[in-house]
């Protein structure tokens, strides 16, 4: 008997299966007193998280890279990228219950080294923490800026600079009929960009102005200045994920921001003085007014709610946050829209078509057809559909514990919508790879409202930190494009496809490649 239990209690084998028997009783007691969590892609390392997942690694954008991992954990997943710990949500149900239900979880945005030094102390619109002082811009620019009224009064800016960047493309065409155009999406992004100035702080930066005056020389430095600061903004930097490696300054992008942020406050403060010395003067009320103008007269009202800010702060980081969230975004669903249409010729045909019966070729198009144009607004749709100019949204971050889908999510966890793989879920779309605007004419789709209120698109966002300027981009989408279709016809080069793919730079979607076409004007020449 006692040769028998010694040699059972020294076999290791037996040793072995009763440890991980106790290991196993062990962890079903402390997981079933842990929370239940989302799928984690993976084993995640000290310092640099998932980073080493071949899923992670590479030169592609990083929604598609999200997209890849979704079709393997799911609708909702964990991810670390570096420190920061991230949940990743791309199914439509999931997205409801957070911009409703949970709404109040994720006002904020996360904090990176480019806000730190680009967004004026956080006093950016688009960066600044949900205080008393975010909810009053909010207000302030719903109602004084974006309102459909607002937007009725200050109708006349798209109408008079689009017409003369419809002009500009024209006089490339004129003793040739035709004209090659390298980089449409560059012409788009000047548009987008006039448009904001103007809107915004009253300037125009002229389409593509080579001039050597003086005048132009101070409109080639806020473009530069513009397009550095968004660069700057969005642009990934390593020791956001690896904070240990701040000190380093790899590649010198900090020192770069400094300088970025030293000319843009230089540019702003101009900008600002020739408001403060425009409203001494009285212009500011009886001429045309500007944002700058309204936001400037807001913050001396006794009501305003500053946040500790100087009111002069407040108007350059707001100026600065409406003209960098408003033009690209504006441009880069133009550029998809006539890239999708250019590789679909019969879509594009069937826009004219349209434009042709409501407009005629008489006169040009105007804010007041857009209504009417119900082929153009389902190309527009189907286009923020395929080709969401924020992918991934702009993510936000969970400021306490919370539950989604039954998960639970610890605060400080960053969110990632991926509108990417969201909007081309076949539950929500059939054939959802394939374009096809006319889906949206559909019963089952046509009052699909791209304006947040509709799960299954919703390029604006949703929830109380959704888009405040969707209005006048939508409004400027189609305003634009329609009067591009009317007053061009438009083809590629030897009729090859557009390149589709997305660059894998920035928050917002740009192609890839330079989109070159050739245009030729459809109308007659007193209408340019
Ligand atoms: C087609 C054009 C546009 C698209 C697709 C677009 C898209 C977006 C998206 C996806 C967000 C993030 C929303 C979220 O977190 O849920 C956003 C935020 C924002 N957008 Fe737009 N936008 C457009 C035009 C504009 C315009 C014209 C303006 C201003 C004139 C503007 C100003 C802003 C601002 C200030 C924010 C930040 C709001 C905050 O954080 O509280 N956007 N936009």
């Amino acid at each position: 008997m006692e040769f028998f239990l010694n040699s059972i209690f020294e076999t290791p084998i037996i040793i072995g299966v009763l440890l991980v028997i106790t290991i196993l009783i062990w962890l079903k007691i402390n997981n079933s007193n842990r929370l239940k969590t989302p799928p984690e892609v993976g084993f995640a390392l000290p310092i640099i998280g998932h980073l080493y997942l071949k899923e992670l690694r590479g030169r592609k954008p990083l929604f598609i890279k999200f997209t890849k991992l979704a079709e393997k954990f799911g609708p909702i997943y964990n991810v670390r990228l570096g420190s920061i710990r991230g949940v990743v949500i791309s199914s439509s149900e999931l997205a409801r219950e957070i911009f409703t239900a949970k709404d109040n979880y994720v006002l904020a945005r996360p904090k990176s080294l480019a806000t730190g030094h680009l967004a004026y102390s956080y006093a950016n619109l688009g960066v600044a923490p949900p205080t008393p002082y975010w909810k009053w811009l909010r207000k302030f620019t719903a109602v004084g800026f974006f309102s459909h009224r607002a937007l009725d009064m200050a109708k006349n800016v798209p109408a008079t600079e689009i017409k003369l960047s419809i002009r500009y493309l024209y006089d490339l065409c004129n003793d040739k009929g035709s004209a090659r155009i390298a980089d449409m999406q560059q012409w788009l992004l000047d548009i987008g960009l006039n448009l904001m100035m103007r809107t915004v702080v009253g300037k125009s930066t002229a389409t593509s102005d080579d001039a050597d005056d003086e005048e132009a020389r101070e409109r080639r430095k806020w473009k530069k200045m513009m397009d550095d600061t968004m660069r700057m903004l969005f642009l990934p930097v390593l020791s956001d994920s690896i904070p240990v490696l701040k000190p380093l300054d790899i590649g010198g992008v900090e020192k770069e921001m400094i300088q970025v942020k030293k000319v843009m406050d230089e540019i702003v403060e101009e900008w600002l003085k020739e408001h403060i010395q425009k409203k001494a003067n009285g212009i500011a009320v009886d001429g045309e007014r500007d944002f700058m103008d309204l936001l400037l007269a807001a913050v001396e009202d006794g009501d305003a709610e500053l946040g500790g800010y100087h009111p002069h702060m407040v108007v350059k980081a707001t100026c600065m946050s409406m003209v960098g969230a408003g033009s690209d975004t504006t441009s880069v669903v133009i550029v998809w829209a006539l890239s999708l249409l250019l590789n679909h010729r019969a879509e594009l045909e069937k826009v004219q078509r349209e434009l042709d019966n409501v407009v005629g070729r008489g006169r040009r198009v105007d804010i007041s057809d857009i209504n009417k144009l119900d082929y153009l607004q389902a190309v527009v749709k189907e286009t923020f559909r395929i080709r969401p100019p924020g992918a991934l949204l702009v993510p936000r971050e969970f400021t306490d514990d919370c539950t989604v889908g039954g998960y639970h999510i610890p605060k400080g966890t960053m969110l990632f919508i991926n509108l990417w793989k969201l909007q081309k879920d076949p539950n929500l779309y059939p054939d959802p790879n394939v374009y096809r605007p006319a889906r949206f004419l559909e019963p089952k789709y046509k009052d699909i409202d791209p304006r947040g209120r509709h799960f299954e698109l919703f390029p604006f966002g949703a929830g109380r930190r959704s888009c405040p300027g969707l209005n006048l981009g939508i409004q400027n989408v189609h305003l634009i494009l329609a009067n591009l279709l009317h007053s061009f016809d438009i083809s590629t080069i030897d009729n090859k496809l557009v390149d589709l793919n997305a660059s894998p730079d920035g928050v917002i979607t740009r192609k890839a490649t330079p989109l070159e076409i050739r245009i030729s004007p459809r109308l007659s020449p007193d209408l340019y």
